[in-house]
């Protein structure tokens, strides 16, 4: 390879090669239906159908073994289903992909807690899989719960009930839910428990979008393959580290569902912590997860997830003080949104850990939609440099900036001499924009890395039950604060 020039590698290769020797587990063929019940819904139309369509005009999904159902109350036949998400689906200009794509998809309606609608379901199921294995295989199947949390636990017992791969030669029946996982400790707990009655852990993917963000998925990269760093991240030489979500839109008729969660469930806990918080503030917690956890001994997802529950055990109960809770103009004329609602739209919040490594390290956590830019970002601010020469001018502090979106990258501010023939000083960046580096390549969304890794029974990248347990716990004094104010 010429100086310059950079290779990348098919995403099958990179990861999976090694993971799976090290898990032990062989990858899987075989019959594949992929159910998205809550069909007719925001999500499934706008992230789960096209990561899929990606998934599949990249060739991850093998036309020969895959079918995909849509489920959901609203009556709508295979055709109309496919006109819902027709626009949602980005390569338009490969027409064919898109045709081929959308035959596979299924449509079947019912209610979320009978039995006749799971058994009509089952029928379709078993019909694409007699069709596809002319001799008895195994069978894969997919259910993917778009839906709110509300629903899981009548949807897993009529899929218990009903709906189970039938196979005795191998195969499976994985289930992938959405957070919010609950409200607080108790109804995350109770809803883990409805769960776990019925599924093993290794069958449950609690699934936090901004787990599959490339730039999350980087993090162990950085942190424990770099010399840079090793030394340097711990009190002694980080001033604060910063996690930031702004939204440049408000709730857009999902009201109804955000209403009741608020920021801290949808964002903070999810997705920043993955504990429990306005729903953006629980998108937090697993980024900071990775930002502060020890080095796992191994790759294996459950080495990762047992380094992560440290770091939310070691968390200190938020004070009233060091939260900041505000609600954006114009959300209550929503009209998805009660008149009276006094649900938080924005979020700010200290969190501290107390362990040898980050003891005095405040982690800023912001959260909030409707703002004035779209940016999720983790910034890692040092500490001045001590006994500064260049004391004429005030220093810019050493920072390092992980921009997840838009337009990912990562830099690093430092301070350098400004050139010419006077000794002054100026704030510079080192700076890795993946739209210059590397262009070309497309990056993948969340969605379809997360997909493809409950395929591949990966859970790696996917909230384990005491996970969710401790950031409940964590964040439970954020929602005692949001429920005074
Ligand atoms: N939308 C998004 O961008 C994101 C959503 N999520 C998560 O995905 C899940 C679904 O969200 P989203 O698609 O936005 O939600 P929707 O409000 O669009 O609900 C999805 C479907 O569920 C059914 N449904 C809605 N409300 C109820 C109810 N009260 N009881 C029973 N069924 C109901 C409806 O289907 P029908 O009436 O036809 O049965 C609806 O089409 C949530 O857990 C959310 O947190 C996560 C990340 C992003
Ligand atoms: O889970 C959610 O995430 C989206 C933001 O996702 P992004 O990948 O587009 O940044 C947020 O709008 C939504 O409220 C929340 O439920």
């Amino acid at each position: 390879m010429g100086s310059g020039e950079w290779h990348v590698e098919k995403r099958s290769t990179l990861r999976n090669d090694s993971f799976v020797k090290e898990s032990g587990s062989a990858p899987e063929t075989g019959c594949l239906s992929i159910v998205v019940l809550g069909a007719s819904g925001d999500l499934a139309k706008k992230k789960t159908f096209p990561a899929l369509f990606n998934l599949y005009r990249q060739g991850f999904l093998n036309p020969d073994e895959v079918h995909i159902f849509g489920y959901a109350r609203t009556k709508l036949s295979d055709e109309e289903l496919r006109d819902r998400i027709r626009g949602y689906l980005v390569d338009q200009k490969n027409a064919d992909a898109l045709s081929k794509f959308l035959q596979l998809i299924k449509y079947v309606s019912g209610p979320y807690d009978s039995e006749e609608g799971f058994q009509r379901l089952d029928r379709a199921i078993s019909e694409h899989e007699i069709s596809k294995n002319s001799s008895e295989g195994s069978s894969r199947r997919l259910f993917y719960l778009a839906l709110p949390p509300s629903v899981y636990p009548s949807v897993c017992k009529m899929i218990k009930t009903c709906c189970m791969n039938k196979s005795d030669l191998g195969g499976w029946t994985r289930i992938v839910v959405e957070k919010p996982f609950g409200k607080d400790l108790d109804s995350a707990e109770q809803l883990s428990s409805q769960i776990g009655e019925l599924f093993d852990e290794s069958q449950i993917y609690r699934i936090d979008h901004y787990l599959g963000k490339e730039l999350v998925q980087n993090m162990l990269v950085l942190r424990f393959a770099n010399r840079f760093f090793l030394p340097l991240w711990n009190r002694d030489n980080i001033e604060n580290v910063q996690i930031v979500f702004r939204e440049d839109f408000g709730t857009e008729g999902r009201g109804g569902y955000f209403d009741e969660y608020g920021i801290i469930r949808d964002i903070i806990q999810n997705h920043l912590l993955q504990a429990s918080i306005p729903d953006i503030i629980f998108i937090y917690l697993q980024v900071l997860c990775l930002v502060a956890m020890e080095k796992p001994i191994s790759l294996k997802p459950e080495h990762i997830r047992d380094e992560k529950v440290k770091v939310l055990q070691s968390v200190v109960p938020i004070t009233d003080e060091e939260v900041v809770l505000g609600q954006y103009e114009g959300y209550r004329d929503d009209p998805t949104v009660p008149d009276d609602s006094n649900t938080p739209t924005f979020a700010t919040t200290i969190l501290r850990i107390h362990n040898e490594r980050w003891e005095g390290v405040p982690f800023i956590l912001k959260a909030g939609k409707a703002l004035n830019s779209r940016k999720a970002e983790i910034r890692i601010q040092f500490k001045d440099v001590p006994g500064d020469i260049f004391r004429c001018q005030k220093q810019g502090r050493n920072e390092f900036v992980i921009r997840l979106q838009p337009s990912e990258a990562m830099y690093m501010k430092l301070t350098v001499k400004q050139p010419g023939l006077e000794m002054q000083t100026v704030q510079s960046e080192l700076d890795l924009s993946y739209g210059q580096r590397y262009q070309g390549v497309s990056i993948p969304e969340a969605y379809e890395r997360l997909i493809l890794d409950t395929i591949k029974g990966d859970q790696q990248h996917f909230v384990r039950r005491d996970e969710l347990k401790v950031e409940s716990c964590c964040v439970g004094d954020l929602y005692a604060v949001a429920a005074q104010d």
